[in-house]
């Protein structure tokens, strides 16, 4: 459906060139919804513009349905932009335009009749019919940005880019414009691109995902096996941001051979007293628990925990080969 291969794109900096994307390659199924996540400047703005050519690459191609854009003359750019939707981190909204008339504009543009009744269905999509009058400036965040989705959808695009649409919002009002993204997702078999720095976006919404970090992309998988199993630094230091260990309490840890483990239980071991079993089989460690979660990804769940391991060096390493052994995966910290 949506296809990047071998995508460059540099900046002017000065004298020199800032590449802010390198060699990117990347595949996005039909009804997929796919997460790009990074840390800020890692180019995350950059390759989400870059899909519908609002940003020109340097080198790549940008394939929808087979056919390269990037070769696309700008008639032709302009009827395929029709079938790519996009939303913003700011909304976008014209604050000197009412909700109705924001989500019109876009049929008007496209010079499409019966537009009323198109407006009204988008307006009850997004649950805003009684706002139809107001103006932006009226509005909440989370309302602001269901008029833009309702806008992104009007012209029923093929394919929707999201560029940090939460990322103003409060998590209350991030879950609700989330569940909407879903139910839209489901609804209308909509391909759907959503840039984040937030893995809690891509946990809750997304199927696949792809990690960029200084204009690469280091990871790519589906979200269940990237988050059971990272496997690059970043993604990992992404997964652990909401932690609060901090750098002086592992300085603190190593220091005093206390291990800090990460523990995640995937499947059938969730339900089996794993830990108790193992502190009574070897005796010269303890352990204290510090947080503990289970997380639903993606439909599927995953036991979290976070421990330090006290005790002599010979029977932590025991403690933990117990665990691997026991089908827990380990991460020491
Ligand atoms: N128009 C531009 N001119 C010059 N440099 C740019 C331009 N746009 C982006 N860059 C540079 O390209 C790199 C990637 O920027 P980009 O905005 O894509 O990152 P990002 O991951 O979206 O960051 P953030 O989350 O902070 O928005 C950065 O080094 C940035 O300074």
């Amino acid at each position: 459906m949506l296809e990047v291969k071998n995508l460059n794109k540099t900046f002017p900096n000065g004298k020199e060139r800032i590449q802010a994307l390198k060699d990117i390659n990347l595949k996005v199924e039909k009804g997929e919804i796919f997460g790009i996540i990074g840390l800020s400047g890692a180019g995350k703005s950059t390759l989400i513009r870059t899909l519908n050519l609002l940003e020109p690459p340097d080198s790549g191609t940008v394939e929808i349905d087979g056919k390269n854009i990037v070769e696309f003359t700008e008639k032709e750019l302009r009827e395929v932009r029709r079938e790519i939707g996009m939303i913003f981190q700011n909304f976008n909204l014209l604050s000197s335009l009412t909700v109705y008339e924001n989500v019109e504009l876009p049929l008007k543009i496209a010079k499409k009749k019966d537009r009323k009744d198109r407006v009204t269905e988008l307006l009850r999509l997004v649950g805003l019919e009684d706002k139809a009058n107001c103006y932006p400036s009226q509005l909440s965040g989370g309302q602001k940005q269901r008029v833009g989705i309702a806008r992104a959808l009007a012209n029923n695009p093929k394919i929707l880019l999201c560029d940090e649409p939460t990322s103003a919002l409060d998590p209350v009002t991030t879950k609700s414009i989330l569940n909407l993204l879903k139910e839209i997702n489901e609804k209308f078999s909509l391909t759907t691109v959503i840039i984040t720095h937030d893995m809690g976006v891509i946990k809750n919404l997304c199927n696949k995902v792809a990690v960029i970090s200084g204009g690469e992309l280091v990871e790519k998988g589906e979200v269940f096996e990237v988050f059971t199993n990272p496997k690059s630094y970043v993604t990992k230091e992404l997964l652990l941001e909401n932690d609060f260990i901090d750098k002086t309490q592992k300085d603190y840890y190593h220091s005093n051979g206390i291990k800090y483990l990460n523990l995640q239980f995937n499947g059938e071991e969730a339900t089996q007293p794993i830990i108790s079993r193992g502190l009574r089989k070897i005796q010269g460690v303890e352990l204290n628990i510090l947080k503990g979660v289970i997380e639903d990804i993606n439909g599927k769940k995953l036991g979290r925990l976070l421990v330090e391991l006290t005790g002599e060096e010979q029977y932590q390493r025991e403690f933990i080969d117990y665990l691997k052994e026991n089908a827990v995966l380990v991460e020491v910290l």
